[in-house]
Parts: structure tokens; C-alpha cells; sequence
């Protein structure tokens, strides 16, 4: 039985509860994103630090050599493919992918805000480790705990945000999620432009990583959990106090429709006894699973890691110096952020469908265009010497790109999959969908410096295949979801021309609303 079926009146269902803006849910849902500042950090950090020179002499100076042998006649795709390299980059991916699975679990017996609290002092131990690594064992051990920190986070924080926000403006309160993680990015991408100076820098930019684990883990140690969260905790009074908090309410009737709506989806969710990972699987969540694998999938084919990871190794691959090459990802990331900007505004007015169609364009547009311009410029084989103009190109091409990206794909492929699922099966969504992230991220970044060294520009004609894939599947495939109430989701697909020959109406609401 799917819990979905309890209001039966879509966007006007919404309507039954007080769905306006308080102080205290802007502020709740605020700090509750800043979890995505450390994903963001360490995607930034591990990007440039692996371009600094004294880290790869101590790690990894089989790579030095390569680039110092090389001379005027050196494919500059390939300086930078060592395996070792790109495992240091990867292995937190697989312990996030491991965490975040377990994280399903654990968020529905102890709490969305509670594995946030977890997945922060996982986060922090790992900074610790990886500051003062000694060796190759340490810098490794310390990115399995870190990624078990962005694990338990990312799988809580789009869930927590979800929950939390009236649904006609769920869309923005979760794009802060996407926000902080560009924000991480972008303020690691200044610190590795700073430390890259001192010869122990990379210790610093690795070490700082315990600022945003200890912001964000104090930030969710002060936000109460989500009301759905805790009704399915059976702690019902604290619920009422969450509700009546982020809801404004001056009294419990304000929120007592909102409050027994949500105590009906938990019984009806009890009742089933099923485990949620079978039910996930039944024939009437198909969509809903198609699209928590396919979001986060495509989200990473579209190449953005390329350039997030690997955008300093990039730009001194295509013959930038050093200093220009951080420079470059900084402005790249000031670009991220404004995006993802646009998109808070307007997420909730345009729909999700407007903005993955026309950001899916842009995009395609810009890895065509990246790739003939590299052609053009460094020659097929990448051994001529790039020039300050055709660099300049390939920047504003880049951030045309990430802006294209930022507003669409970006926070949208957190937002979709929080906000599909019925409450008994939320948070094993979430969990499939973030591993399904990691793991297309790990072998994204396992292959694509051999990938680039093999397939030179090819590569960004390969993601703009994926790019043109995954706009059509938007458009054939994804309903629009703006302003529906969570427990209102069922109707999207009911209404679908393909998916409702698996969510049909009988199924999905066996009691009406009274
Ligand atoms: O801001 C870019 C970053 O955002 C993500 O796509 C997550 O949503 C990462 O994979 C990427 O590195």
C-alpha cells in the first residue's frame, strides 16, 4: 500500500496547511544546507591540491617525472594520467557510496538531523588524518572517513530540506543544499590559490577541511529534526513543536491538519511492514526509481566533475602555468555559485522541467563548442602550444557551461529525488540515489584522465552525447513537480502518458480524503 495516496488534490492540497515562509524555516533550512559545504570543500581542495607541486613530490613523483621528461613534443592530454593519482581523487567516493546506503537505515531509526551531526565528525576525523599525512596510507584512510562524512550528509540534507520547506517553495529552500556545495568548492579553490604558495600548503588546504565539518556538524546539532521524521520516531510532541516552530503557528490548530496528515502517512507506512527496499522495487514505484537512479546518473555523465575535479589540471593540461590554472577554477566556481542563484529564484515559478531543458541546451552547446575550439587550438594531438586567446575561449566557455549546469542539473538532481518518494520509502531513495551519484562519480573520475589523454576533445563531444540523452529524457519522462504536495506525488505519475501504466489510481489511493 503507498502512503501517497492520502490527499488527492495535487497543488491545491497544499493549500490545506499553513505554507507560508517563517523566519525560523529559512533559517533551520540554511543551516541544515550548509552539510553540502563539506562535499563542496573536498571537491575543490582535492582538485587543486593534486596540481601542487610539493603534494605530488611527497605522494605520487612518478607524475613530476613524466611531466618533466616531456618535452616541446609532449601530448599535453596525458601529463597528468597516473592511477594512483586518480585513486587518491576516487576512494572517497566509494566509502560515501557504502555510507550513504547505510545512511537509508539509519536516518529513518535515528533521524535525518542526527546522521547529519554523524556524518560531520566523520568529516572531521578525516580532515585531522589527511593533515598530517605521513604517507600514502594516511592520505587514503583520511578520504574514506571523509567520505563517509559527505555519505551520511548527502543522503540527510536533501531529505531534511524537502520535509522541512512549504511545498510551494520546497524547490528553493532545496536548492541551498546545491549552494553550499558550490560555496565549498568555490572557497577551497581560493584557500589551494593561497597555499599553493607555501611548499607545506597542501597540508594546510587538506587540514582546513575541519572548518566546514565543525560549522556544519554545530549548525545541526542546533536545528530540530523534521516533523516527519520524528512522527515516524514516534516522538509525536516533539513533532508538533518542529511543526508549530518552522510553521509560524500561534497555536496547535494551525498546524493540525498538517500534523495528521503526517501521523496517517507514518501508520499507513507501519502497516505495510515491508521492507522498504523490496517495496522500492515493486511495479508502482517504477518511476520513482527509473528516475532516483537516472537523475544522479546523468547529473555526472553531463561532465561537470571534468571540469570541477580536474578544471586546474585541465587548464595547465592545455598549457596554462599554474597560478592561472586555480585562477581559472575560481572563476568557474563564482559562476557555480550565481548560477545556482538563479535557480533558487526561480525554480518554484519556471518548474524543474524548464530549467533541465534549457540548462541541458546550454550545456550541449558548450562541450561542442569546447571541443572544436580545442581541436582548433592545440591540434589533434594536443602537442601545440595553446594561445592566451583560444585559453581565454575555453574559459568562457567552461563558465558558460557551469552556469547552464548551476541552474539546472546541479541542485535539481538533489531536489528530484527528495521529493518523489512516499515518506516510508524517502530515505531509501535518497540513499540509491546519492550511491548511484558517487558511484557514476568514482568511475567518471577512475577513467577520464586516461580518457582524455586517449580520446583528447573527444572526450567533451562523448559528454555532450550524454548531454543530448538526458534532455531527451526530461522531456519525455519527467513530470513536472513544482508546488505538489510530498504527500501529494502520486498524481504526477497518474497523470503521465507513460508512467501511468504503473502508478494507477486504484492502487495508489485506497482511502479518500474524507
Ligand atoms: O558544483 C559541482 C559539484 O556538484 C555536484 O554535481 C554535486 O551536485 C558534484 O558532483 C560537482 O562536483
Amino acid at each position: 500500500m503507498e502512503i501517497g495516496g492520502m490527499a488527492d488534490d495535487g497543488q491545491d492540497s497544499d493549500n490545506r496547511f499553513n505554507g507560508k515562509i517563517t523566519s525560523a524555516v529559512v533559517i533551520t533550512s540554511i543551516v541544515a544546507a550548509s552539510g553540502g559545504l563539506i562535499f563542496g570543500f573536498d571537491i575543490g581542495i582535492s582538485g587543486g591540491v593534486t596540481t601542487m607541486k610539493p603534494f605530488l613530490e611527497k605522494f605520487f613523483p612518478s607524475i613530476l617525472k613524466k611531466a618533466a621528461s616531456g618535452g616541446a613534443e609532449t601530448n599535453v592530454y596525458c601529463v597528468y594520467d597516473s592511477e594512483v593519482l586518480t585513486a587518491f581523487t576516487s576512494s572517497l567516493y566509494i566509502a560515501g557510496l557504502v555510507a550513504s546506503l547505510a545512511a537509508g537505515r539509519l536516518t529513518t531509526a535515528i533521524g535525518r538531523r542526527n546522521i547529519m551531526v554523524v556524518g560531520g565528525c566523520t568529516f572531521f576525523a578525516g580532515a585531522l588524518i589527511n593533515g598530517a599525512s605521513q604517507n600514502i596510507f594516511m592520505l587514503i584512510l583520511g578520504r574514506i572517513l571523509l567520505g563517509f562524512g559527505v555519505g551520511f550528509t548527502n543522503q540527510a540534507t536533501p531529505v531534511y530540506l524537502s520535509e522541512m520547506a512549504p511545498s510551494k517553495w520546497r524547490g528553493a529552500f532545496s536548492t541551498g543544499f546545491q549552494f553550499f556545495i558550490g560555496l565549498g568548492v568555490l572557497i577551497a579553490n581560493c584557500i589551494n590559490y593561497g597555499t599553493s604558495k607555501l611548499s607545506w600548503g597542501w597540508r594546510l588546504s587538506l587540514g582546513l577541511a575541519i572548518v566546514p565539518a565543525v560549522t556544519m556538524t554545530i549548525g545541526a546539532l542546533v536545528i530540530s529534526d523534521t516533523p516527519s521524521s520524528l512522527v515516524e520516531r514516534g516522538k509525536i510532541e516533539q513533532a508538533k513543536q518542529s511543526l508549530a516552530k518552522v510553521r509560524g503557528a500561534n497555536n496547535n490548530t494551525e498546524i493540525e491538519a498538517e500534523l495528521a496528515d503526517l501521523i496517517k502517512s507514518c501508520e499507513v507506512a507501519r502497516a505495510s511492514k515491508e521492507e522498504p527496499f523490496v517495496t522500492i522495487f515493486k511495479r508502482q514505484h517504477r518511476p520513482h526509481l527509473v528516475m532516483s537512479i537516472a537523475i544522479p546518473f546523468f547529473q555526472q555523465m553531463s561532465g561537470i566533475n571534468i571540469i570541477a575535479f580536474y578544471a586546474p589540471v585541465l587548464f595547465r593540461s592545455v598549457g596554462l602555468g599554474n597560478n592561472s590554472a586555480l585562477l581559472g577554477a575560481i572563476i568557474l566556481g563564482v559562476v557555480n555559485v550565481g548560477s545556482i542563484l538563479v535557480s533558487t529564484c526561480i525554480v518554484d515559478r519556471f518548474g524543474r522541467r524548464f530549467l533541465f531543458i534549457q540548462g541541458g541546451v546550454q550545456m550541449l552547446v558548450c562541450q561542442v563548442a569546447i571541443a572544436s575550439t580545442l581541436a582548433a587550438s592545440i591540434g589533434e594531438n594536443g602537442s601545440k602550444h595553446i594561445s592566451k586567446q583560444y585559453a581565454a575561449l575555453i574559459l568562457v566557455l567552461m563558465c558558460t557551461y557551469a552556469a547552464g549546469f548551476g541552474w539546472s542539473w546541479s541542485p535539481l538532481s538533489w531536489l528530484i529525488p527528495s521529493e518523489i518518494f512516499p515518506m516510508n520509502i524517502r530515505s531509501t531513495g535518497q540513499s540509491i540515489s546519492v550511491a548511484v551519484n558517487f558511484a557514476t562519480t568514482f568511475v567518471l573520475s577512475q577513467t577520464f584522465l586516461a580518457m582524455l589523454c586517449h580520446f583528447k576533445y573527444g572526450a567533451f563531444l562523448y559528454f555532450a552525447g550524454w548531454i543530448f540523452v538526458m534532455t531527451v529524457f526530461i522531456v519525455m519522462f519527467m513530470p513536472e513537480t513544482k508546488g505538489v504536495a510530498l504527500n501529494s506525488m502520486h498524481q504526477v505519475w497518474e497523470k503521465h502518458w507513460f508512467w501511468s501504466r504503473y502508478v494507477k489510481r486504484s492502487v495508489l489511493v485506497p482511502q479518500q480524503r474524507s
